[in-house]
């Protein structure tokens, strides 16, 4: 699995925005997601995809990942988008409304005859019903497509589809989404939570991204900027994680339990397992405070 991935937070901005997509480097995003689908109306694609294009090319994002959400495959606007990626050059090409293997195949075809496409990962939108039952199929692309990286949530989309709407809690979208994390873990993939509309809420948007921990989530994706911060928190190690996580490794160092493969602290049994787990967090909080 690619953990090294370290998106704890995926904004999405309208490309047809130039002086909103001025804005990404400034922004703590962890990835940029520069918009041609559904925050774009059909009458201005092409200017979207026009500056897009330039951003991309002008504009230094530094750490972050330059994500390019591309129109679904079965749009008008796929294969100008695709050629246009190909100029363009992101981190990776973000396809909606994936609901079957078939969607990223025929994706990865095109990028597979494109020298430009050769590190270009796909993200894999899923935001259906379909998606939901097709969620194993999807992940197990990997396979085949190894430039897929990872699931993204659509639950915009999904309550659409399926006639639900999203409640504060998302109890009932919980197994949804329990089903797409264990795709994306099965085959390897990273995953990233859907949006929270509601951006004046920060309660809200705190309360989704802990559930998003709970859940096994990597990061969460988010339509304004004031959703950084708390994503970014919510997300990162805790300090008492790190702290944790020190104590295991320092435990384990000590020459009485080298050779052990169990130890006892505080009362818990901790496990080689943990240790390797200790170290990978460790490791990610190191990376992550060089980023801030
Ligand atoms: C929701 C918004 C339309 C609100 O925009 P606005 O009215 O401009 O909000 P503010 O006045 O509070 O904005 C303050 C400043 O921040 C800038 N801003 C706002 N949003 C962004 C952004 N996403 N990226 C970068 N900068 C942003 C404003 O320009 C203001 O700057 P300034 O004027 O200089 O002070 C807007 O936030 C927005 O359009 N958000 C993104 C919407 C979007 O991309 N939607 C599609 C993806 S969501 C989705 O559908 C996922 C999935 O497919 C699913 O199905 O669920
Ligand atoms: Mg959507």
């Amino acid at each position: 699995m690619n953990t090294t991935i370290d998106c704890r937070s995926a904004l999405y901005m309208p490309a047809v925005q130039e002086r909103v997509l001025a804005k990404g480097p400034k922004l703590a995003a962890d990835a940029i997601i520069l918009d041609l689908e559904d925050a774009v109306a059909p009458d201005v694609k092409e200017l979207a995809r026009e500056a897009a294009t330039t951003a991309l090319k002008e504009l230094d994002y530094g750490y972050r990942i330059r994500a390019l959400r591309i129109n679904g495959n079965a749009t008008p606007w796929f294969a100008d988008d695709v050629a246009a990626a190909m100029q363009a050059r992101p981190d990776a090409l973000v396809l909606p409304k994936v609901e079957s293997a078939a969607d990223i195949h025929a994706l990865n075809e095109l990028m597979d005859k494109q020298p430009e496409a050769a590190d270009m990962a796909i993200w894999a939108m899923v935001e259906s019903p379909m998606a939901v039952l097709n969620a194993h199929a999807i992940a197990k692309c990997v396979q085949d497509c190894p430039r897929l990286s990872l699931l993204v949530v659509g639950s915009n989309d999904l309550a659409r589809e399926s006639n639900m709407p999203i409640s504060a809690d998302r109890t009932l979208l919980l197994p949804w989404l329990m089903s797409f994390i264990a795709a994306a873990r099965a085959y390897g993939l990273n995953i990233l939570d859907g949006v929270c509309n509601d951006f004046a809420d920060e309660a809200r948007l705190r309360q989704e991204c802990l559930q998003g921990v709970a859940m096994g989530m990597d990061g969460k994706t988010l339509i304004h900027p004031a959703q950084i911060a708390i994503a970014n928190e919510v997300f990162a190690p805790s300090a008492s994680a790190i702290e944790d996580a020190g104590v295991i490794v320092a435990t384990f160092a000590e020459p009485q339990n080298e050779a052990l493969g169990v130890v006892k602290i505080n009362g818990r049994m901790v496990e080689r397992l943990h240790l390797d787990m200790a170290k990978q967090l460790l490791a990610r909080a190191d990376r992550l405070a060089e980023r801030n």
